[in-house]
């Protein structure tokens, strides 16, 4: 059974035209013009894209004490409702325990998702254990990424030397280091100040990590992966400070990624300051969001190129969940939603305003991320051979953003009374249509494992500065005895 997706117009991170789009067991296998065949699926008025990829989200993730709400079902059905057609989730080992251990417990809890999702490998501590099977997770598991995390001292943190080792160790592997950049010794030190001092509502969480913080950690992890000969992707960057090092290491040569997300590009600072607790720890999330100043900086970034993609982090927590911190900010559960509003989000806020263009969109939500995981263009893109994960783009369908119409399992919704204009008429996942016109016909079970190679141009990368390539032992003809 084939399936055409008619008259509407195909918008890649590069091209615009008009044609149809034949599907063929799960792949496009035809583009042009007056296609036939099975099904026809009317793309009058609409944008034919590349389904979303969010690199970053947190299904049923254990943390600070609890799960995260949306698992691997109810928030692959949120991501296809919204557009989003592959999702990226971390596998976090817990302390001591074998990366390939922790692999399977991801395994088991991905087999209920309706589209197509990979992992990132998180190295939360370190030993010859954790070097050994990295190996195993980039040859044999076809993972190519793994996640440091710099904040949550005491339970995610690693430190610069453990750091550095796991970069010199992706370098050799052909993989990419991520950074969750905050300086979590500082972090912790304002915590306890703050609490001290009798500040312990959710505001507080704000003021304890600063965009110094993250600005100071992103600058240090750059550095830290030029002297490991690795190129390095700074997840959640939410800040000018952040920034500003990313812009300055790319002009620098360094291949080094910026990835903001739909939160701190149209949430500000002054939620956490609402009168109502729950309204303002709904929106704790790590890094906080910031003042209008930074939300500009993440903008100019994706309209010049210095950021390349933008993802949601999505971590989502019920309210109750949230009211654990009742009396101590610290223990409200970071994190927030956002996937099925992170493309009409974005397309409101950036491409019907005129900062991004229609194909700029298309490249941060889609194709740099395929890219940087090396899945281009299997996803990513409308090619013929490419999986035919879609999006059919209704710039002229509206709604209203609100929690009771949400497919996310959680009782609020960040973005709560925003109007939307630009959503999905049809989402495909690999040729099977799971979003029709707002009926959700989604199929759990239906998402596969994405397995990525190792990327050769990440192999290849060396220190900008050369200075830690190539040690040169110095032949003395006398070596003096040793001090007492
Ligand atoms: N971002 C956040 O607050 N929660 C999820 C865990 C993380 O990515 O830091
Ligand atoms: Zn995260």
């Amino acid at each position: 059974m084939t399936t055409v997706i008619k008259h509407g117009t195909i918008v890649t991170a590069d091209l615009t035209y008009k044609a149809d789009v034949k599907i063929d067991g799960g792949r496009i296998v035809e583009i042009g013009p007056d296609l036939s065949g099975d099904t026809v699926l009317d793309a009058t008025g609409c944008y034919v894209m590349p389904g979303g990829i969010d690199p970053h989200v947190h299904l049923e993730m254990p943390f600070m004490g609890t799960y995260s709400a949306d698992d691997f079902e109810s928030g692959t059905r949120a991501a296809l409702a919204g557009g989003t057609t592959m999702v990226v989730d971390f596998c976090l080992p817990d302390p001591g325990q074998s990366l390939l251990d922790a692999l399977k417990r991801w395994d088991n809890k991905a087999t209920r998702a309706n589209c197509d999702y990979s992992f990132h490998m998180a190295v939360t501590w370190w030993g010859e254990q954790v070097f050994d099977e990295m190996k195993t997770v980039v040859q044999d598991k076809g993972i190519n990424t793994f996640k440091h995390f710099m904040a949550y001292k005491g339970a995610l943190m690693v430190n610069d030397d453990e750091m550095f080792a796991s970069f010199s160790r992706c370098a050799e592997l052909g993989a990419l280091p991520l950074v969750h950049a905050e300086n979590g010794d500082v972090v912790a030190a304002m915590q306890q100040k703050l609490m001290d001092a009798g500040n312990n509502g959710p505001e507080a969480h704000a003021y304890s990590r600063p965009a110094s913080v993250e600005g100071e950690a992103t600058n240090r992890a750059i550095i830290i992966a030029d002297m490991a000969g690795a190129p390095l992707y700074v997840v959640h960057t939410s800040c000018e400070q952040a920034h500003e090092a990313i812009r300055r290491a790319r002009s620098n040569g360094m291949r080094v990624y910026g990835e903001p997300l739909i939160q701190h590009l149209t949430l500000d600072e002054s939620e956490y300051f609402d009168k109502d607790w729950d309204h303002s720890a709904r929106r704790v999330m790590s890094p906080p969001f910031r003042s209008k100043t930074h939300q500009d900086s993440l903008w100019a970034g994706l309209a010049s190129g210095s950021l390349q993609v933008v993802a949601t982090d999505h971590c989502a927590f019920t309210t109750d969940q949230k009211r654990t911190g009742v009396g101590d900010f610290r223990k409200i559960p970071n994190g927030t939603g956002g996937l099925e509003d992170r493309m009409p989000m974005l397309w409101t806020q950036g491409v019907a305003t005129g900062r991004i263009t229609m194909n700029e969109f298309v490249a941060v939500t889609s194709t740099n991320i395929a890219k940087i995981l090396n899945v281009y263009p299997r996803k990513g893109a409308i090619l013929v051979g490419a999986d035919a994960d879609i999006v059919v783009w209704d710039p002229s369908k509206e709604k209203t953003i609100a929690a009771s119409t949400q497919q996310s399992a959680i009782d609020y919704n960040v973005f709560e009374g925003k109007q939307v204009k630009g959503l999905p008429r049809y989402t495909l996942t690999r040729g099977k249509v799971a979003i029709d016109d707002g009926a959700v016909k989604t199929e759990e079970g239906h998402g596969q494992f994405v397995s990525r190679e190792p990327h050769p141009a990440v192999s290849k990368a060396l220190s900008t500065w050369k200075e830690v390539t190539a040690p040169r032992r110095v032949e003395r003809s006398g070596i003096p005895a040793s001090g007492v």
